[in-house]
């Protein structure tokens, strides 16, 4: 596997329950997502940014088939996601989610170790690259052996990746990986998965309703509206310099003229970019709007 995601015009209606239709709720009420088509190059990492309940999990989901499309594809590499077994598809797509997901009865080595195993890898190998990754990832290696319960937060997120890196998966899928970590933290995070991107190459699908966050990680950021529906795609600079609507422009907050200068002002400074129309820049540079 390579890494290319391509999203075909997915729909997804969620059934909307009995219950709540009794008690009045719209059954008619327009879908999660409603064709969204975009084709996520192998090797980047693309944000998909938009307030909450804009369809960001959900089309995340599609890609490792935790959510099954109403109508639409999801292509891997070219191949239909819908003709792959769902549990052999999952093991070999990396997955980081908002609390970590780390199963609270394991030790942390046994959380890494997990799907490798789980995928045949013999015990001895998948501890030896569990322990290279939490050396990766800035992890003291006495944690191997605590449960999750007794790691801080930022801790718990690292071994998250890890956990998701563990079976060298060519897609890694981040639903809001940082959110409930303190900024200072979820800062280093962020630098740590910018250099972790460009030293392994993944192709990188992360889901935030962060502006910076976006900014600081995405190669292309893709602004969703309520359905789904695309306001913009583009590189950070592009969409802070040229905000496709007003809808755009008030979402990431450039209608505040002293936050849009030092947004502009941090990427083209750490672009290098050095005009407002230059170039896209290199996935680096994105690692720089802070707040
Ligand atoms: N399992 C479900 N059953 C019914 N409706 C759902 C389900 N999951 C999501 N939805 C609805 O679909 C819409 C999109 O939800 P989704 O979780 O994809 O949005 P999101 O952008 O990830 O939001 P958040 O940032 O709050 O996580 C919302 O209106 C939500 O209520």
């Amino acid at each position: 596997m390579s890494g290319e995601i391509e999203f075909d015009s997915v729909t997804k209606h969620y059934p909307v329950p009995r219950r709540a239709r009794r008690q009045g709720a719209d059954a008619s009420a327009g879908p999660a997502v409603n064709a969204f088509s975009a084709t996520i190059a192998q090797g980047t990492t693309t944000v998909l940014l938009g307030s909450s309940g804009s369809g960001k999990t959900t089309l995340m989901r599609m890609v490792n088939r935790m959510v099954e499309p109403t109508s639409g594809r999801v292509l891997i590499d070219g191949e239909d996601v819908a003709g792959r077994d769902p549990v052999v598809l999952r093991r070999s797509i990396g997955y980081v989610m908002q609390n970590g997901g780390l199963l609270p009865h394991r030790r942390v080595i046994d959380n890494i170790t997990l799907v490798p195993r789980l995928n045949g890898t013999s015990r001895a190998d998948a501890a030896h690259r569990a322990r290279e990754l939490m050396g990766i990832l800035g992890l003291d290696l006495a944690l191997a052996e605590r449960y999750p319960h007794e790691l801080s937060g930022g801790q718990a997120q690292r071994v998250g990746v890890a956990r998701a890196l563990a079976a060298d998966p060519a897609i890694l899928l981040m639903d809001e990986p940082f959110g409930a970590v303190d900024p200072l933290v979820r800062r280093e995070l962020q630098a740590e998965t910018a250099r972790l991107q460009r030293e392994l190459g993944k192709t990188i699908l992360f889901v935030t309703h962060d502006v910076d966050e976006a900014l600081a990680l995405g190669d292309e950021i893709i602004v969703l509206r309520e359905g789904g529906r695309i306001a913009q795609r583009g590189t950070g600079p592009q969409i802070l310099h040229h905000p496709a609507d007003a809808f755009v422009e008030r979402f990431l907050g450039l209608d505040d003229h002293i936050r849009a200068s030092r947004l502009r002002e941090t990427v083209i400074r750490d672009s290098g970019a050095g005009s407002p129309s230059s170039p896209a820049p290199a996935p680096e540079a994105a690692e720089v709007a802070r707040p």
